[in-house]
């Protein structure tokens, strides 16, 4: 199991994975700011990742001063790198929650710390009850279509989405992964694709528009996939892409499952509408990496995360359980 996240005590190790798969690479953060950057340009990304790091750049940006008022404006540092996947913020308000006590400002940076720490294990073990809950909803699905990267690169390991399709494969019932390429950044191509066959996982790769003729052609059981944030009504924000495959296995039948721990439930955000969608840079959308696919100055539109409607989804497995519409998260 790959670590995206490494903790050294004095900085924080991040695989890049923006050149996964071709080149294994690494950035190291000492301060907030770095930290925040290595965020917003996604050395690190997928929503439970990006909590545990956001976690441990308010560890360093303690370590480097340990005033109140330092912190808060690493908090905001970090707040401002990404806006949709909620947990960053609960990340934050966890940090913050375990300063407010007393003692949590008598040695501020040890205390973040251990509570870093304790939030990056404690997302690893949801992420194996997520796998386990799934995995037994899923009995009897054998083929299985994914959309973007939601394995152990995107969380503390193991993975939500990938972490049931990775259960399913441990208990002998996974005969096929489909893995959505999930233009523009490619986390499925990329990073899907090479975690499944880190573990030899039966993984096809396909491009986004193909999950309508693979429904069509009955070559799926089930659609699985990750979240950024889950609105109170179940609303689901995920990567740009995910409502089509959704609308798709309405349409044929076919479960859709969402996979995310409980840190991926805004229960403040009370529909899908009330989601911040970010925007990326234009040459993502432009460019595959770094050459460029249309005419210079071609107009782009690149949101990065889509919504889909509660009424779309089949279930939410969170390390609770499972979920079944109608969905009331609060
Ligand atoms: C378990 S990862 C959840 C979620 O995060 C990804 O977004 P990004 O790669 O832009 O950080 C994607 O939407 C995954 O489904």
């Amino acid at each position: 199991m790959v670590e995206a996240i490494k903790w050294h005590g004095d900085h924080l190790e991040l695989l890049d994975q923006r050149v996964l798969p071709f080149e294994t690479s690494f950035v190291q953060c000492r301060t907030a700011q770095e930290t925040a950057d290595a965020i917003r340009n996604m050395v690190v990304r997928g929503a439970p990742a990006i909590g545990v790091t956001a976690s441990y750049g308010l560890v360093l940006a303690l370590q480097n001063d340990a005033s109140p008022q330092a912190f808060h404006a690493a908090c905001e540092v970090l707040a401002a790198s990404r806006p949709t996947a909620i947990n960053l913020f609960d990340a934050i308000d966890n940090t913050k929650e375990g300063l407010g006590n007393p003692a949590g400002w008598q040695n501020p940076a040890a205390e973040a710390e251990r509570i870093a720490v304790a939030y990056h294990q404690d997302d690893l073990a949801k992420n194996k009850a997520i796998g386990r809950h799934g995995a037994q909803f899923l009995a009897g699905q054998r083929r299985v279509l994914t959309h973007c990267n939601t394995g152990s690169l995107a969380t503390s390991g193991w993975g939500t989405a990938l972490g049931i399709i990775r259960q399913l494969n441990e208990e002998q019932r996974l005969t096929q992964v489909y893995a959505n390429e999930t233009r523009p950044f490619l986390q499925g191509a990329r990073l899907t694709v090479w975690e499944c066959q880190q573990d030899k996982l039966p993984v096809t790769l396909v491009t986004d528009g193909m999950g309508g003729h693979l429904m069509n052609a009955d070559m799926v059981d089930c659609v699985i996939v990750g979240a950024d944030r889950i609105a109170a009504n179940g609303d689901t924000a995920n990567k740009i892409g995910t409502s089509m495959l959704a609308m798709a296995a309405h349409f044929h039948g076919i479960p859709f499952v969402v996979a995310a721990p409980t840190t991926t439930i805004a229960t403040k955000t009370l529909t899908g509408k009330d989601i911040p969608i970010e925007e990326r840079p234009h040459d993502e959308v432009s460019h595959v990496r770094k050459n460029p696919i249309t005419a210079p100055n071609t107009a782009v539109f690149n949101p990065a995360f889509d919504v889909t409607p509660a009424a779309l989804i089949s279930a939410i497995v969170t390390e609770d359980g499972i979920f079944h519409p109608p969905f009331k998260f609060n």
